[in-house]
């Protein structure tokens, strides 16, 4: 099993996805500021493993404060959040994760020293629950992929993989319960610019596993739909409203706007975790922009000239009414249909 996020007696480790796939490594984190870091600048990436890094950065940071009285190390505990907070805005994993440690500090009576051991637990639990929660999506995903005599081919974008939650993955959760079930002939990877999530870690998960992979660049996928190449289209999210409407990686939309026009399946695979239910609808879900250069720098190449500007939203939002179903730990869900299924108490 691949764990992006692992803790070692005293430290956070990282498989640091800036390397893949030519180099395995990992990053070894000690500090909520290298945490952080490690977030903003995407060694670590994908909504469940940002809110499992920042459940451990939480405390990490709770470790450095250096106080007995309660309410200064609480007080400074909201600083360590901030920081966190700080590193990416649409992913909302981060922020309830964030919310959790906060809220179970403030609950623990005792010593500064319990509060800091019940906060490491705390996050070890979230890691363990997002772990069994992507086994449970996968599973729970054989149950709407189309019935076929032939194996299936699955389009999915960006990696939405293990490396991008505890373990497992969403949407490549799901294709892994399905090679397990022999009903998968192959992915097809959009490689997923600027980023290339796709080509880089998606494929680099298939080949690990010997899951027949075939990388295609995004602009391919509309083409490859047309052509009967592919049977349905599972993707991950970053955050969902409670009317189903889904941010996800830049070009998501239109994919499923041609999965749409050409009669595909279009799943998101998602823990309920995923789903903001504070937000209405997607026009309030927060679109991260970033550094424009991951646009025109590939490696030491420079793709455009000088004298032009960039526009590098991170994320795009699908409208509910395009996605086929919401695949959760819980079962498939019609997107129309999640605004009634909030929890007691979100991510409590
Ligand atoms: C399991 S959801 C992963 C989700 O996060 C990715 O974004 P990023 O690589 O920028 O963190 C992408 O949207 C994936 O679908």
């Amino acid at each position: 099993m691949l764990y992006p996020v692992a803790w070692h007696d005293d430290r956070v480790s990282l498989i640091d996805q800036t390397r893949l796939p030519t180099l395995y490594s990992r990053v070894e984190i000690r500090r909520s500021d290298d945490m952080a870091m490690a977030i903003k600048t995407m060694i670590v990436r994908g909504a469940p493993a940002i809110g499992v890094a920042a459940a451990y950065g939480m405390y990490l940071g709770a470790r450095e404060i250096e106080t007995d009285d309660r309410a200064e190390f609480l007080t400074a505990l909201d600083g360590v959040a901030d920081l966190l907070r700080g590193t990416r805005p649409t992913a909302v994993n981060l922020f309830w994760a964030i919310e959790r440690m906060l809220k179970t500090a403030r609950q623990t009576v005792g010593s500064v020293e319990s509060i800091q051991a019940v906060l490491l637990k705390t996050a070890q639990e979230i890691q363990e629950e997002d772990l069994r929660t992507c086994q449970a999506i996968g599973d729970r995903g054989l149950e709407v992929l189309p019935e076929s005599p032939q194996k299936l081919r699955i389009l999915t974008h960006c990696n939405a993989g293990a490396l991008a939650t505890a373990g497992y993955g969403t949407a490549l959760g799901v294709v892994r319960s399905a090679w397990r079930e022999g009903r998968l002939e192959r992915v097809y990877a959009n490689e997923t610019r600027p980023r290339f999530q796709g080509a880089k870690l998606t494929a680099w998960e298939c080949v690990q596993e010997g899951i027949p992979v075939t990388v295609i660049t995004d602009s391919m996928a509309a083409h490859c739909m047309k052509e009967g190449l592919i049977d349905a289209v599972v993707v991950g999210a970053d955050r969902i409203a409670a009317n189903g409407d889904t941010a996800n990686k830049i070009g998501t939309y239109s994919l499923a706007l041609v999965a749409r026009a050409h009669n595909i399946p279009f799943f998101v695979a998602a823990p309920f975790s995923t789903v903001d239910f504070n937000l209405g609808d997607g026009a309030q879900i927060p679109i991260e922009e970033r550094d424009p250069a991951e646009i025109y720098r590939i490696g030491d190449t420079q793709l455009t000239p000088a004298g032009v500007e960039f526009y590098n939203p991170a994320f795009d939002v699908t409208p509910a009414a395009s996605i086929s179903a919401i695949v959760t730990e819980d079962g498939a869900i019609p997107p129309e249909q999640l605004g009634g299924r909030i929890p007691s108490q979100q991510n409590s």
